[in-house]
């Protein structure tokens, strides 16, 4: 296999895509699309005053390997909405990350609070495949699309009801997500393309974002400390996943997460 480590997920992300869409046809998804109840506003969700945590099911990672087993994703939702979740992020991919629609599904019907779909969305089938199986966010992942694409998919998302978290990691990706009218971004201190986690990298980028878009740390909070930190360089909100599976008390490691922050600011 050639390319970076993204090159290499989305070339499975489109093998398996193009599996699903032999089996489920465009118009399928958008009668249940409309048999759906309208969308969560996940944007208001995460412009609650405080810190809004993204809790999320993530059983296994192509960075960490296996994380947890999450034999009942519901009941994990459960527990992070107890805590205090703003939104349950949900990973669907399935060949690096063991997640699945069926864990989305469960999810939806287990929580009364926002679910993002957390996926690498390479085409407009998946929106609405999202919004089939009750998402109310999904991810786009500037690295992975045209100035184009980008443009496009925000516009579905918006038509169908949700919010779109846009993922970046560079100032060129920031520039690029702010030029379409992202709200909801998204710095990821993990390169996709080489799966190293640098948490200098969130500072620089949150500076450059105006006052009033949500601003994601996401990816490598282990603790409190780093919470904290993220909170004090401008963090909106947090995306936590191997820190909150692999507690035995996520509900209450949510909670923490949430009070330090208030400290921090
Ligand atoms: O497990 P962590 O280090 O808390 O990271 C969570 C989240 O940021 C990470 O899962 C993630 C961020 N962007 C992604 C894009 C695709 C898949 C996964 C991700």
């Amino acid at each position: 296999m050639s390319g970076t480590v993204l090159d290499q997920i989305i070339q499975g992300v489109r093998a398996d895509l193009a599996e699903r869409q032999r089996s489920v046809s465009l118009a399928d998804l958008k009668t249940a699309v409309l048999e759906q109840p309208a969308a969560l506003n996940a944007l208001a969700a995460l412009q609650q005053p405080g810190l809004a945590v993204i809790a999320e099911v993530k059983r296994r990672s192509p960075s960490k390997g296996e994380l947890a087993s999450i034999a009942d994703p519901a009941a994990l939702a459960r527990r992070y909405a107890e805590g205090g979740a703003a939104v349950v992020s949900v990973l669907t991919e399935e060949r690096r990350f063991s997640g699945t629609l069926e864990d989305l599904d469960a999810v939806r019907a287990a929580i009364d609070i926002p679910v993002l779909r957390k996926d690498f969305t390479v085409d407009a089938y998946q929106i609405w495949e999202a919004r089939a199986h009750g998402a109310d966010l999904v991810l786009l992942i500037v690295a992975a699309l045209s100035d184009q694409q980008l443009a496009d998919f925000l516009a579905l998302t918006e038509e169908l009801g949700m919010h779109a978290l846009v993922e970046t990691h560079t100032a060129e990706e920031v520039a690029r997500a702010l030029a379409v009218g992202a709200r909801i971004i998204g710095v990821n201190v993990r390169n996709l393309k080489t799966l190293d986690v640098d948490r200098d990298v969130f500072a620089p980028l949150a500076a450059e974002l105006p006052a009033g878009l949500v601003v994601v740390a996401e990816s490598g909070v282990r603790d409190a400390n780093d919470v904290a930190r993220y909170a004090s360089e401008g963090a909106t909100a947090i995306l936590v996943g191997e820190a909150l599976v692999s507690d035995s008390t996520p509900a209450e490691r949510i909670a923490e997460f949430r009070a330090v922050a208030a400290q921090a600011n």
